[in-house]
């Protein structure tokens, strides 16, 4: 028996070897189902509101909740037609006019926008011609660490490319887009200060752009000040998109605009995902479906480490971005009523089919308590055929003349099959082709599931309390030291 969800798009969610006799059963969702029915009405009041119940600020105070807005372009919204034409215009100026883009943030502030680098511009953007980028510069990320020879490395690359162009009498431009909700993160901040030190001293143009809370007044941010005071261009994260949901807004789309990212169809693919997750029947809706078989299977089933494991290495990232939406979203202390629930699946990044030589071994003989999710392409744009060019050596010839999908595909298959021969819960989210508007859809399938189980689970999934723990620790040490 297969379980399929199947989109007019062709994008799928199979959930074959998660539902059924011995997995989720129809029984479980059956008694899930006055919940499921409430957390739909709560996600629906959250669309046509932002309100969700007991959501606080990091200062305490009510917050609405409008990342599911995003995927409107529309006069009035958040992301409307000038907006984007800002980001498209900033995008356009860069063309064949500046050589480096340097994309500086963390966790939210970097996660998705290394996905729609990725998806779109792959490992070897950087070591295109500028005619083969279509005029676009070449982009590096930084302050997603703290790392002094990452940094080093990076300045002294730039540097080199500098000296190079210089050399034959034309100038190296360089823009550096600093990303930061908060406006003042220590990684983020830091790094962004020691390359843009070390460049305006190596004498290389160097323009800043900022993305930031654009409030104004006692709430203004550290960063927007600095872009104020310093005539910065500014960006905006608005208020009630949390960075794990910001890929939809300026924050991602700042530097996809910088590589010539179709914004428009990835927008298109979260809005169409959005209409499809309308229906309050959740065998017909995605994200509710995909959130009530992951939390019964967690809740009934203690599978409560959910392996993210896409087959294709430019999808790795989308692994990493899930981590800290799943990993901030879910992973509660106390529920909305104050009581200790210690919440949330453990996110593990894995690839495939990098991972099987890795950790199937784990996922396949270890504790039962993962539920692998797999991410696959159904069709490829490239897709060479393995050649017969040994073909006295018998083992090498029984694979060449495949594909290398086909060969893909049949590892992801066995990898499926043979967790479920042993009861392993794995599921798979199906592309069609690996594209804006399809990336559009599985992100925003990711972020309403994750909206989704905070009322399952009765947590706020909007908030991350826990990450201030070690602020309040850090902030003073950072004094100490320099004291
Ligand atoms: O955009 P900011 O404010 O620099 O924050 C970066 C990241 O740090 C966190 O606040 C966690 O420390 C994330 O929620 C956020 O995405």
């Amino acid at each position: 028996m297969t379980y399929r969800l199947t989109l007019p798009s062709g994008f799928i969610y199979d959930y074959t070897n998660l539902f059924g006799e011995g997995k989720v059963t129809a029984e479980d969702l059956a008694s899930l189902s006055d919940r499921l029915d409430q957390a739909h009405a709560a996600i629906t009041q959250m669309r046509a509101t932002g309100e969700v119940r007991g959501h606080l600020s990091k200062d305490g105070t009510p917050e609405l909740v409008l990342f599911t807005q995003l995927p409107y372009v529309e006069d009035g919204n958040l992301n409307n037609p000038a907006s984007i034409q800002r980001l498209k215009d900033f995008g356009q100026s860069l063309r064949y006019s500046t050589d480096a883009v340097v994309s500086f943030g963390i966790g939210g502030s970097y996660l998705g926008n290394k996905v729609l680098f990725d998806v779109h511009a792959g490992e070897f953007w950087n070591s295109k011609s500028t005619a083969e980028r279509n005029g676009y510069p070449e982009l590096y990320f930084s302050g997603n660490n703290i790392d002094p020879q990452r940094t080093t490395d990076l300045i002294d690359c730039l540097k080199r490319k500098a000296i190079q162009k210089v050399a034959s009498g034309e100038t190296y431009k360089v823009t550096l887009i600093v990303i930061s909700k908060s406006g003042s993160t220590l990684d983020t901040m830091s790094s962004f200060m020691v390359v843009c030190d070390a460049l305006q001293l190596a004498n290389i143009t160097v323009q800043v752009v900022t993305v930031t809370d654009p409030a104004e007044g006692a709430n203004r941010t550290l960063l927007k000040k600095l872009a104020d005071d310093q005539g910065w261009p500014s960006f905006s994260v608005p208020d009630g998109v949390g960075g794990r949901f910001s890929v939809f807004c300026d924050v991602g789309l700042v530097t996809a605009a910088c590589i010539g990212f179709d914004i428009d169809a990835f927008l298109a693919g979260a809005r169409d995902m959005d209409q499809a997750c309308l229906t309050g029947e959740p065998r017909s809706n995605p994200a509710l479906f995909n959130a009530a078989l992951k939390y019964l299977a967690a809740e009934k089933y203690n599978r409560d480490i959910e392996i993210f494991m896409p087959y294709g290495d430019y999808l790795k990232s989308v692994a990493e971005w899930y981590v800290q939406l799943l990993a901030e979203s879910l992973g509660k202390r106390a529920d909305r009523e104050g009581n200790t629930v210690y919440y949330g699946r453990t996110p593990v990044v894995a690839v495939g089919t990098t991972d099987m030589h890795a950790q199937t071994q784990q996922h396949q003989d270890g504790k039962k308590n993962k539920v692998v999710q797999f991410v696959q392409l159904a069709d490829w744009s490239t897709n060479p055929l393995v050649p017969n060019v040994f073909p006295a050596v018998a083992k090498l010839a029984e694979i060449a003349d495949l594909t290398m999908s086909q060969a893909l595909d049949a590892a992801l298959d066995s990898n499926a099959e043979a967790l479920a021969a042993d009861n392993r819960f794995n599921a798979a989210f199906i592309l069609p082709r690996l594209s804006a508007y399809h990336l559009g859809e599985l992100l925003y399938l990711l972020a309403l599931s994750v909206a989704y189980e905070g009322e399952l689970a009765n947590v706020d999934a909007f908030d991350q309390p826990g990450v201030e723990a070690y602020k309040k620790i850090l902030g003073p040490r950072l004094k100490a030291l320099k004291a």
